[in-house]
Parts: structure tokens; C-alpha cells; sequence
């Protein structure tokens, strides 16, 4: 359905007849609905104002964006109201739904060519208008590519977008993270100078990608990982074997857009004109190859959802752990997985290349999978006939020292470090930073705590099985320490070494690109987001483990951070990687290499608990007014960062006595003031005895 401004849709929730859901977002659910008066099938966005709170300027702004935006590639908003609690959104009904959807529901391996050009030029042009108009999509993924059944195709899901016109806290928002982390440019994850419409570009070349093979590249990775990947390695790109039916000029198109340097990249007018986008059909054929033959989308909707909730049931009693569900909710793709600070610092400190993220989108039906169980019966494994391939190759431990020592130097060499990007997104609340962490629960013994390459009896004390073992081992190895490694120490266990190196070799058999990038180079990616937002509800956890988690304190764009995140007991588990590794024993390069990002957040912590000190150190001044004995207390407390404290005595010292000397000065004008008015008294008493004498003298 086209926008049309003239008609009125009416702005009373008694007007619209909902029907079934057809799709859920960050807070929001979809409906296909009636708009009665105008007997017009609409879609409803029906936005949780409760549970958007901390967005309600994202919301605002979001369908601000829907109202004005006027092209036929952008999905418009009619009208919207509120409704109870909730802000609906009428737009028009996109019965093909997603790209996404469709791929799941029928092309789980990826779309041809023909159609991705037809679909990719349409998004082009969508945002073509949107860079002319200064506004930055932000969250341009096959998830946020609706088509209707006549094949019309259109960007939705403004929930993040920005315009380059904005000032202050709108401006600034364009310096933090948004958008998802697969699809997201570098320079969005550096944050170093901000970035501009051509963080679309490259997110719009790893759609492509997306739609190439059904999923996007890294997106079995967590977080932090896709975003090391995404720092550290080589663009991804179409250059594997898999992927010799696309044309030159599709990959070119693709090896333009992802390209790290954003002013390298084409602007969206100038890649219109691409050779690619020759091969671009007509709406036509979208509807043809794409959404003819597909069922009703509610249907759809619902199937998937049944599927994606019984997986999760299987893998919640597979992980009973949040790490691993929120987890999944990242891998489905959506915008607003759900992200938990301490994860990602952990994962940090577990970085690995080949870590074998557990998976539900593997389980679909559509990638073939090798179901897996070991000897106790405990777990199934489930992976894909070329991660199996893949994993044979695992060989090696030089190789995977070597990779150890190359991290280092590439975590060194980061413009910003991971972690210090991710501090600059979140606000922390006060109350959280002020208390010194206890490091006592952190003192365990390093070869329990980290396994290691080189403690290969972590890696088979559960299977029982050989190094040449392979991908058995392989894919297990890391799910079993997630499983059975006690609370407080799974921070420190995590992948294998032989998981590193899996994938050192693993990288050198993947294609021509492989080979320009012999270090940290993407591996083939065997999984992609799902569907659907993984609802709390869905989630099944118990209230108690919800507070576990720690009440939200800030969410920003489309990350959430926990108290638990950053409160001190967070602090101390993500710092324990120090202690235990520390002074007990002789780092190794890669325990070094491990530890480097633990170090970063030790640092972090540092700096966030020396800001509190001064902080105090300068209320107490203003109420004693005791500055000298407070400054002695205010650095004995802080002896962690005696070199900044002892500089601070200093100035603290300078200030007293430039304060003496103010007391003195004014002292001392007010002598002179005082004695200044004694001269005034007595010039005027002298001015009068001389008027008295000259009155006397002319009597
Ligand atoms: N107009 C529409 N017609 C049909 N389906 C729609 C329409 N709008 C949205 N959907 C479906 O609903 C899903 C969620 O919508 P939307 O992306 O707007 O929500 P969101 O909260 O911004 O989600 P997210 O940011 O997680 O992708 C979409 O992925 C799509 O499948």
C-alpha cells in the first residue's frame, strides 16, 4: 500500500480491528489490522510505553522519521496515537514481511542474485533519500527490509536512526553505539571521531552479504567478538568457495561498500549506479521468486515463533544460564539483544578465534546438522556439515601461540580499546562505582581457572578423547566448560586452544580473500540471526533470577546495562582473571594476551573509583572548609593510584597556600581600607577646623 497523503486514517484504537501478530521488535509487537472507517488492511506497531521508558525520545524521533519521511522505498507511518499504554503506529501492511522472514521460511542458504540486486537497489534508493534528507539509517539488515506481495520493497525500523543535523545530545548520540553488531561499521564500534551515512554503506555491503548467504557474517560470535572481528580483520567478503555462482560484479559491489576507511566507501547515489544493479529486475519479479506461494505471514510468524520457543526451551535446559539465552537473543539478529556489560567484558577476556558459539539458528532445519551427544549423556551439540569440515583442520598449538601473540599486538594496537569504547556507552550509575571490590574471592589458582592451550587436560577431562580427535571435541569442548565450570569461575573458562586453532587453519582454507589476511581472518559463518525478539517472557527466567541480573539503570540506543553490570561484584569477577593469573604464575603470551583485556577493565575500575575519591575529597572540602586534612585522609584512602593522589596533595597543598595568601591580601586591603578612612576623618576634621579658623578671621 502506497503512502497517500490524503487520506485520513483515523487516530482511535476503536477504529482499527487488530488480527493476528506478524512480527516483534525491541519493545513492540506488529499486528496485521483494520482500519474500519477506511476499510484498509494496515500493519499496527503497538510500542510498551512502560517498557520503553527509557526511550521515549527514541520513540518520539522514531515516528517523527515515519511521519515525514516521503518515498516509496521507506516505510511510512499513516497516523500514529496512544492506546492505554502503548503507542500505535499505523503504517502500511508489508504482507511478504522481512527479508529475514522469507529467508527463514524459504531460502535459509540465501536469495540469488537477481533478487538481491532487485531488493539491494530498492534499499539504495530508500537510502539515497535518507542521506540527502541528513538522516543515518543506523540499522540497515535484511530484518529491516519489508516486501509486499506485489514485490514493492521498503526500509522500515527507524528506532535508531539519527540525522546529521542534530545538536548537543542528538549529536552526541551519533558517538555511541547503535544498531546491531553484526552490521555495524568500525568506525561505529571505534567511536573515535563519530561517524556519518556511510556507517549505512557498510552496513548495507554486510546485508548484502546477508542475503547472499542467509545470514550475516559473524553472526554466530558474541558481542565482543564481532566486534574484535569486526576491528581486527579483513572485510568480510563473497570469496568462498560457496559463493563462485555470484558475478564479479556483485562481489565487487560488496568489496566497495566494506571497505574500514568510511570515506573509501561510495556514497549511496554514487553505488546506484554500480554495474551490480544492472542485473536488478522489476517489482514483478520479486513478487514472482519471493513472495508468491509463501504463506499468510501471520502464519508464518507463528510457525517460526513455535520453532524458535522450543528451541529455546532445549537449550535453556542445555545452558541453564542467562549468559547463553541472552546470548541467543543476540544471535537472532535483532537490534535490541539484550547485552549485559559483564558478558561482554568476559568475553573479552576470553578472546578466542574459533569459539564455538552454541547456536539455535544451526538447529533450523534448513542448515543440515550433525546432532551430537557425549558418553554422560548430558548435552547435544549441534553443528553444521562445514563447521564439521572445517573443524578437521585443527592442528597445530604453534599456530595458535602465534595467533595468541598476533591478538596481543592487534589489542595493542587498537585506535580504542574494546573495552574503553564500550565504557564510553554506558552511563554508570553512582551508586555503583563508589565501593572498592573485594578481591579475596578472587585469588584461585590460575591453572584451574584458565584453561589454556597448554593445559590440554582441560580440554579433555570431560570427553575422555585424543588432540586428533575431531570436531567431537571440537564443538563440545567449549559448551562443557560453559556447562559444568562452578558460577565464579566461568568467567575465566571459556574456548580451547584447540578451538584457536581450528580456526587458524580453518581461515587458510577459505578462499582467495583468505589468503591476503593470514592472521584473524572471519571464518565462514554457519549461522544467522533468527526471527524473533526473544520476549522476557519466553526467556522463562524466575523473578529471583531476573534480579540476579540487577534492575536495568540505563539503557542507551539499543543496549541495556544492568546494575549487576557494573556493580562492584561485577567488578571483582571480571577482574579476577588478574588475580588469579597474576604474580602466583609466569604469564605466557597468551595468557598475557588473555589477561590484557581484564587489565583494560582493572584500569577502567581504576579510573571510575579515583573520579569518585576526588569527587569526595571536594564535597568534604566545601563543607569543612578543611582542606589541607581532608586532602591527607582523601589520598591515604586512594594508595591504588598514588602517583595521581601524590599530584593532587600537591595541587591540593598549592591551593591551600594560594588560599592563605587571598585571606592575607584581603586582610590587608581591609588594614588599608581602615586606615584610608581614618585619614578621610581626619582631613575632614582638619577641612573643618580650617573652614572654623577662616569664619573667625573674616569676623
Ligand atoms: N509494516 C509492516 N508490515 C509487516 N510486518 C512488519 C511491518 N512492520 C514491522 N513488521 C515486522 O515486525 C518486525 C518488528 O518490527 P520493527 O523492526 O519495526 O520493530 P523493532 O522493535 O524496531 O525491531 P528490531 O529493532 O528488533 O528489528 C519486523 O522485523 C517485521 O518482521
Amino acid at each position: 500500500m502506497e503512502h497517500t497523503p490524503d487520506k485520513k486514517f483515523p487516530l482511535n484504537a476503536k477504529d482499527y480491528k487488530l488480527y493476528e501478530e506478524v512480527g516483534e521488535g525491541v519493545s513492540a509487537t506488529v499486528y496485521r489490522a483494520l482500519c474500519i472507517p477506511l476499510n484498509e488492511i494496515v500493519a499496527i506497531k503497538a510500542l510498551d510505553l512502560e517498557k520503553c521508558y527509557n526511550n521515549l525520545d527514541g520513540i518520539r524521533r522514531e515516528v517523527q522519521t515515519m511521519s515525514l519521511i516521503d518515498h516509496p522505498n521507506l516505510l511510512h507511518a499513516h497516523c500514529s496515537f496512544t492506546a492505554g499504554h502503548s503507542l500505535w503506529v499505523v503504517m502500511p501492511y508489508m504482507d511478504g514481511g522481512s527479508c529475514l522472514h522469507i529467508m527463514k521460511s524459504a531460502y535459509p542458504e540465501g536469495l540469488e542474485e537477481a533478487a538481491i540486486s532487485t531488493l539491494l537497489r530498492e534499499v539504495l534508493k530508500a537510502l539515497a533519500y535518507l542521506h540527502a534528507h541528513g538522516h543515518i539509517h543506523r540499522d540497515v539488515k535484511a530484518g529491516n527490509i519489508l516486501i509486499n506481495s506485489k514485490g514493492v520493497v521498503k526500509l522500515a525500523d527507524f528506532g535508531v536512526s539519527a540525522c546529521m543535523f542534530d545538536t548537543g545530545d542528538r549529536q552526541r548520540s551519533r558517538n555511541t553505539f547503535a544498531g546491531t553488531p553484526c552490521w555495524m561499521a568500525p568506525e561505529v564500534m571505534q567511536q573515535l571521531h563519530g561517524y556519518d551515512f556511510k556507517a549505512d554503506i557498510w552496513s548495507f555491503g554486510i546485508t548484502a552479504l546477508e542475503l547472499a548467504h542467509g545470514h550475516a557474517p559473524f553472526s554466530k560470535y558474541p558481542p565482543m567478538k564481532v566486534l574484535l572481528m569486526t576491528l581486527q580483520n579483513a572485510p568480510p567478503g563473497l570469496d568462498y568457495e560457496r559463493d563462485k555462482r555470484f558475478s564479479k560484479s556483485f562481489k565487487e559491489m560488496v568489496a566497495a561498500c566494506l571497505v574500514k576507511d568510511p570515506k573509501k566507501r561510495p556514497t549511496s547515489e554514487k553505488l546506484l549506479k554500480h554495474s551490480f544493479f544492472k542485473h536488478a529486475r522489476s517489482a514483478d519479479y520479486l513478487a514472482r521468486t519471493l513472495v508468491q506461494g509463501l504463506a499468510p505471514l501471520g502464519e508464518r510468524f507463528k510457525k517460526l515463533k513455535a520453532q524458535e520457543a522450543a528451541l529455546l526451551v532445549q537449550n535453556k535446559a542445555l545452558y541453564e544460564d542467562k549468559e547463553q539465552l541472552s546470548q541467543q537473543e543476540y544471535i537472532r539478529g535483532i537490534s535490541a539483544w539484550n547485552f549485559n556489560l559483564e558478558d561482554l567484558k568476559c568475553q573479552a577476556a576470553l578472546i578466542q578465534e574459533n569459539d564455538d558459539v552454541p547456536n539455535i539458528e544451526d538447529s533450523h532445519a534448513s542448515i543440515k546438522q550433525k546432532e551430537r551427544h557425549d558418553g554422560s549423556g548430558r548435552f547435544t551439540e549441534r553443528m553444521s556439515p562445514e563447521m564439521v569440515n572445517h573443524s578437521n583442520t585443527a592442528s597445530g598449538r604453534e599456530d595458535a601461540l602465534n595467533d595468541l601473540h598476533d591478538l596481543k599486538s592487534s589489542l595493542a594496537s587498537f585506535p580504542m580499546k574494546p573495552l574503553q569504547a564500550l565504557k564510553e556507552c554506558f552511563d554508570v550509575g553512582e551508586d555503583d562505582v563508589n565501593t572498592s571490590p573485594s578481591w579475596d574471592d578472587a585469588r584461585l589458582d590460575s591453572d584451574e581457572q584458565l584453561p589454556t592451550k597448554s593445559s590440554p587436560r582441560a580440554v579433555h577431562q570431560d570427553t575422555g578423547k585424543n588432540d586428533d580427535n575431531n570436531d567431537d571435541d571440537f564443538a563440545r569442548s567449549s559448551s562443557l566448560l560453559r556447562q559444568e565450570i562452578p558460577n565464579h569461575k566461568k568467567f575465566l573458562s571459556g574456548p580451547l586452544i584447540q578451538d584457536t586453532v581450528a580456526s587458524a587453519k580453518k581461515m587458510m582454507d577459505n578462499g582467495d580473500r583468505d589468503h591476503l589476511q593470514p592472521k584473524y581472518q572471519s571464518e565462514r559463518n554457519y549461522s544467522g540471526p533468527l526471527l524473533y525478539r526473544q520476549r522476557k517472557e519466553t526467556n522463562s527466567l524466575s523473578p529471583a533470577e531476573d534480579m540476579s541480573e540487577g534492575a536495568v539503570i540505563q539503557r542507551r540506543g539499543r543496549f541495556k546495562v544492568t546494575s549487576a553490570d557494573v556493580s562492584p561484584k561485577g567488578m571483582m569477577n571480571c577482574s579476577s582473571g588478574l588475580a588469579c593469573g597474576g604474580s602466583s604464575s609466569p604469564m605466557t603470551p597468551n595468557l598475557a594476551a588473555a589477561l590484557l583485556p581484564s587489565l583494560q577493565c582493572i584500569l577502567q575500575q581504576n579510573v571510575m573509583q579515583r573520579e569518585e575519591i576526588t569527587k569526595l575529597i571536594k564535597y568534604a572540602e566545601q563543607i569543612s572548609g578543611n582542606q589541607g586534612d581532608l586532602a591527607e585522609v582523601g589520598t591515604s584512602n586512594s594508595l591504588q593510584v598514588s602517583c595521581s593522589s601524590m599530584r593532587e596533595k600537591e595541587l591540593q597543598s598549592q591551593f591551600a597556600h594560594l588560599q592563605q595568601c587571598v585571606t592575607s591580601l584581603v586582610e590587608e586591603l581591609q588594614n588599608v581600607k581602615l586606615k584610608n578612612a581614618q585619614l578621610e576623618k581626619q582631613l575632614n576634621a582638619l577641612t573643618n577646623r580650617d573652614k572654623r579658623i577662616r569664619g573667625m578671621t573674616k569676623a
